[in-house]
């Protein structure tokens, strides 16, 4: 179920529960008021009925040799007017006065209506009063009392006191549920009516309370949620609409900047990984590299000459390889100095970059010794590689560096790829650089394939 549901179900109970508990109890106070409001109109009007007929008559006794009670309370009502209210009063200086004898009321102390047309909350059924004289015996046959009859003691406790120019004449009590008139009826069903509409109303206002509240909650509830579902997915910056200042607007909030933060810090971790990517790869790469000339060192030539020499052996292709090494190097170093020397290495690299092509892997292999593997290359273009290299190296300004410097190398080219692994290649290479030192330097030794070394 939804919160927006939820609330809405909890509101309606709610609303209802305080509108039946509310309605219920005014209802039932209300008509308990009424009743007692009823009852209090009765008592007094039985009361004005018993005083007037005291004064007219004397006493009751002498009351019932002229005229019945009941006889004297209808003569009287119609001497009454309603007033603004409806209820009947008297008019003033219309008092009934006395009339011929009569015999006793038959229905004991039965207040009757009013005649009709007059309106007014005397307009009601019959309702029996007990009615004693002073010495609290009855005037009335209502039972369990007959005229005459002395009060039981439990019933004293609630008698009324009827007084006549402060003497008291008389004792009455009501008896019986209050029974109601039309217009009693009316105000009643009114008055229900008016709570069952109010009921009606205040669900209808609580379903309208309901929905806006469950909105006003669930909008800002849902953008949370989809949001952190996003950022869940990887959408780290994410931001929902601000719409109160309330806890909800506050989480809002708190939920942009948390948001904001995790991405700003997610960016500055990716940036330190490609940063850390970067120093990795560049340290993969110096670890591949001479630091002295930038050429590849011997690990780096080791493995690929190995993928070459395999390619070649496998698809029968020419590949060649050559060790050069400096003449005299010793002397370089010694004579002008170990930074002379470096400055050699150094150069020597640069003519070999410039020298060879960008599929030939070109290594200083050890202290003054390059190699190359030529890949597609058989030993007469090799060689003609080689001695190109050799020239231009002889032919390099090294008075640049020195003045009396003169530098040449010696090499050593392999092209029998006809072995067991290139480190052979790379043995033969070494041995023809051998004879080509022994046979005075400044020179290419070539071993073609099928030659014996
Ligand atoms: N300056 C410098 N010298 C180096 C470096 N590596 C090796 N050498 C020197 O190179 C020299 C090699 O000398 P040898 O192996 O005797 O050979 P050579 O003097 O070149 O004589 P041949 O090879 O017979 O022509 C040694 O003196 C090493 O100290 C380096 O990185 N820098």
């Amino acid at each position: 179920m939804s919160l927006r549901t939820e609330l809405i179900a909890c509101l309606l109970v709610t609303s209802l529960a305080s509108t039946a508990i509310v309605g219920g109890l005014a209802y039932q106070r209300l008509t308990k008021k009424f009743n007692t409001l009823v009852m209090q109109e009765s008592n007094n009007n039985f009361t004005n009925d018993v005083q007037q007929y005291f004064k007219v008559y004397g006493s009751w006794a002498e009351g019932q040799k002229q005229e019945s009670f009941r006889a004297f309370t209808e003569r009287r009502r119609a001497t009454m007017r309603p007033d603004a209210g409806g209820v009947l009063r008297p008019q003033p200086g219309v008092e009934p006065g006395p009339v011929g004898p009569a015999g006793p009321p038959p229905g004991g102390g039965l207040q009757k209506p009013p005649p009709p047309g007059t309106g007014g909350n005397l307009n009601r059924p019959p309702f029996r009063f007990y009615l004693f004289d002073a010495d609290y015996r009855s005037l009335f046959t209502l039972a369990p009392y007959r005229p005459g009859d002395p009060i039981h003691d439990e019933d004293r406790a609630r008698m009324l006191p009827i007084q006549l120019d402060g003497k008291t004449i008389a004792y009455s009590s009501p008896q019986g549920e209050v029974s109601y008139s039309d217009l009693d009826l009316g105000y009643l069903a009114a008055m229900r009516e008016s709570l069952v509409m109010g009921t009606a109303l205040g669900l209808a206002l609580t379903l309208l309370l309901g929905v806006f509240l469950g909105n006003r909650l669930s909008r800002p509830l849902r953008h949370l949620t989809g949001a952190v579902q996003a950022m869940g997915e990887g959408a780290l910056r994410q931001q929902v609409p601000v719409e109160s200042d309330n806890e909800v607007g506050v989480l809002a909030q708190a939920f942009n900047r948390m948001s904001g933060e995790i991405a700003r810090q997610y960016e500055d971790l990716q940036k330190s990984h490609a940063q850390i990517e970067a120093m990795a790869t560049q340290m993969r790469e110096l670890s591949l590299r001479d630091a002295l000339t930038g050429l590849h060192n011997r690990r780096h030539f080791d493995e690929q000459c190995a993928q070459l020499f395999a390619s070649s052996q496998r698809y029968q292709r020419p590949f060649s390889v050559t060790l050069c090494d400096i003449d005299h190097f010793k002397r370089v170093n010694d004579q002008f100095s170990h930074a002379t020397g470096d400055e050699v290495l150094r150069r020597i690299g640069e003519i070999l970059k410039q020298s060879m092509r960008g599929s030939d892997l070109v290594a200083r292999y050890g202290g003054e010794e390059f190699v190359v593997a030529f890949p597609e290359t058989d030993l007469e273009h090799a060689k003609e590689a080689c001695e190109a290299l050799r020239q231009r190296v002889e032919a390099y300004p090294w008075h640049e560096v020195h003045p009396d410097l003169r530098v040449t190398i010696s090499m050593g080219l392999c092209s029998d790829t006809q072995v067991a692994s290139f480190h052979h290649m790379l043995e033969a290479a070494d041995a023809l650089l051998y004879q080509a030192k022994h046979g005075g330097r400044n020179q290419v030794c070539a071993l073609a394939a099928g030659e014996p070394a």
